[in-house]
């Protein structure tokens, strides 16, 4: 398959998210989540394929060069019937073995596909590079160069230490973004337009829950794309009727359903904002215990216990508009009486514990109980909460833009210690503040050169 037009190389980043308020709540369209965007990005270029044998390939390779192995190349073809485009992944030699990456695979497939509904030419080969900026794995890592913003974290993706920044949705948007700007031209598809914005949004919202397997609330696609916004998630009955790829009519479909008005997401950025003298800071919580099934759980109290789970949800969404309010209001107004934030904060979390108690799921578990109450304390430090589904291994604070405050903060945080294990047997470890802050920007488009020394010719 070969183009006849020069394709320009691109490059597009995506944030990752932290969620201060509304998890589980937003699974429910009644109630909203209120989500930042972070300074961490994930990056990823897309450009001709270059060989340097010269040899031609009709394959698109992707690799993640900061990881060992990590490298797919998939062939594709149009299929018939309005399948779309189908997209296998090739083995690199008879000896290797397939190691999948579903969320890349995923997103390719629906990305090709909503292009072949655009044009009818052919898709050229191309190489994609995907870059992530440290904070999203714990993994040391070093330059590969002093300039270099990137680190090589020489071990195997799956050997990678998430640090829950919501890598897969930045790397969904970024890839599904970058894509589009290489094959469709600027006025079928421009990633800075409101219009390119929402298609970008729609099909990394299906193509990520088609990898996850799973319909989630969709705020970590929608930060990725929007940045800092308060989120009301889509319906999810809005994916239930797109075929499966390669099925009939899943590409005539497929583009109906990204470029429909059925969308009845909500995207408010203009009720986010940080006031000028704040910031966020998270931390990571080194724990081995993985809380599998706390969305089940949760979601089975509030069945069980309707009128409990209302009166609850109902406070807690005031309590997270709340908040909200009051930062739009601090960084609309001005002044630094930080005081009823505090307090709006300290009464979210209180119910935040009696959900975790009345549901038996450990959302802001005594362990963190602690640990919040001492970071709280530390002069300068508004409030925190355990971010999204809450757990073991996270909190995000909300604080005094200043050194002085950090630097209390992480003598506290640093030297924490519990000593022996909580009631439910778990013992949290080393608490570390990862390298990130509030981005309110979304996806944007980059320039290509400064992933040159990362970018590798194809054999
Ligand atoms: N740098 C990368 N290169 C290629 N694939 C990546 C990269 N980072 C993440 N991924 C893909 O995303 C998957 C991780 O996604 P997952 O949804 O489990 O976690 P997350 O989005 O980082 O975390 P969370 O939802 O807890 O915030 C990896 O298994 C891999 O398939
Ligand atoms: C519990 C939930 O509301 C938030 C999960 O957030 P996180 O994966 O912990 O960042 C689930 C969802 O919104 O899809």
């Amino acid at each position: 398959m070969a183009s006849t037009l020069a394709l320009q190389p691109q490059a597009v980043s995506a944030p990752g998210k932290v969620f201060v308020a509304g998890g589980y709540l937003v699974l429910d369209r009644k109630y909203t989540a209120l989500v930042f965007g972070l300074d961490a990005r994930i990056h990823v270029e897309i450009e001709p394929i270059r060989t340097k044998s010269g040899v031609t390939l009709s394959e698109i390779i992707v690799r993640s060069p900061q990881f060992r192995e990590a490298a797919w190349e998939y062939g594709y073809r149009l299929t018939e019937g309005d399948g779309g485009i189908a997209v296998t992944q090739l083995r690199a030699s008879h000896a290797s073995s397939l190691n999948s990456n579903p969320f890349i695979e995923t997103a390719l497939t629906y990305a090709l596909t909503y292009i072949s509904t655009l044009q009818s030419s052919p898709l050229a080969p191309s190489s994609i590079s995907i870059l992530a900026d440290q904070p999203y794995y714990s993994n040391p890592g070093v330059p590969l160069s002093p300039s270099s913003p990137f680190l090589d974290f020489s071990v195997a993706l799956s050997d990678a230490h998430k640090t829950g920044l919501g890598s897969s949705a930045a790397l969904v948007t970024a890839f599904t973004a970058a894509v589009l700007s290489y094959y469709l031209p600027r006025e079928k598809f421009d990633v800075e337009s409101e219009q390119g914005k929402t298609v970008l949004h729609n099909l990394s919202q299906a193509s990520h829950c088609a990898a996850q397997g799973k319909v989630g609330s969709g705020f970590d696609i929608a930060s990725a794309v929007y940045g800092s916004c308060l989120y009301r998630r889509f319906s999810p009955s809005l994916l239930s009727t797109l075929p499966p790829p390669g099925a009939e009519s899943f590409a005539t479909q497929l583009r109906a359903l990204v470029e429909g008005s059925t969308w009845d997401v909500e995207i408010a950025k203009a009720k986010v904002k940080m006031p000028k003298g704040l910031r966020l800071v998270m931390c990571d919580v080194d724990c081995g215990s993985q809380t599998p099934g706390m969305v089940k759980k949760v979601l089975k109290w509030r069945e069980e216990n309707p009128q409990e789970a209302d009166r609850i949800w109902g406070e807690l969404q005031r309590g997270n508009e709340a908040v909200a309010e009051e930062l739009t209001r601090l960084a609309t107004e001005g002044g630094a009486d930080y005081g009823r934030l505090k307090d709006i904060i300290a009464g979210n979390r209180k119910l935040i514990r009696e959900m975790s108690k009345a549901s038996d799921v450990p959302i802001e578990p005594p362990q963190q109980t602690q640990l919040l109450d001492a970071c709280s304390a530390v002069p300068g430090v508004v409030g925190g909460v355990v971010p999204g589904a809450g757990g073991y291994d996270a909190i995000v604070l909300l604080l005094e833009d200043k050194e002085e405050v950090i630097g209390e903060l992480r003598k506290v945080v640093e030297g924490w210690k519990v000593d022996g294990e909580g009631e439910d047997g778990v013992t949290i470890g080393k608490v570390g503040i990862l390298g990130v802050r509030e981005d309110m920007v979304g996806v944007r488009r980059e320039n290509v050169e400064i992933y040159k020394e990362w970018i590798t010719e194809t054999a």
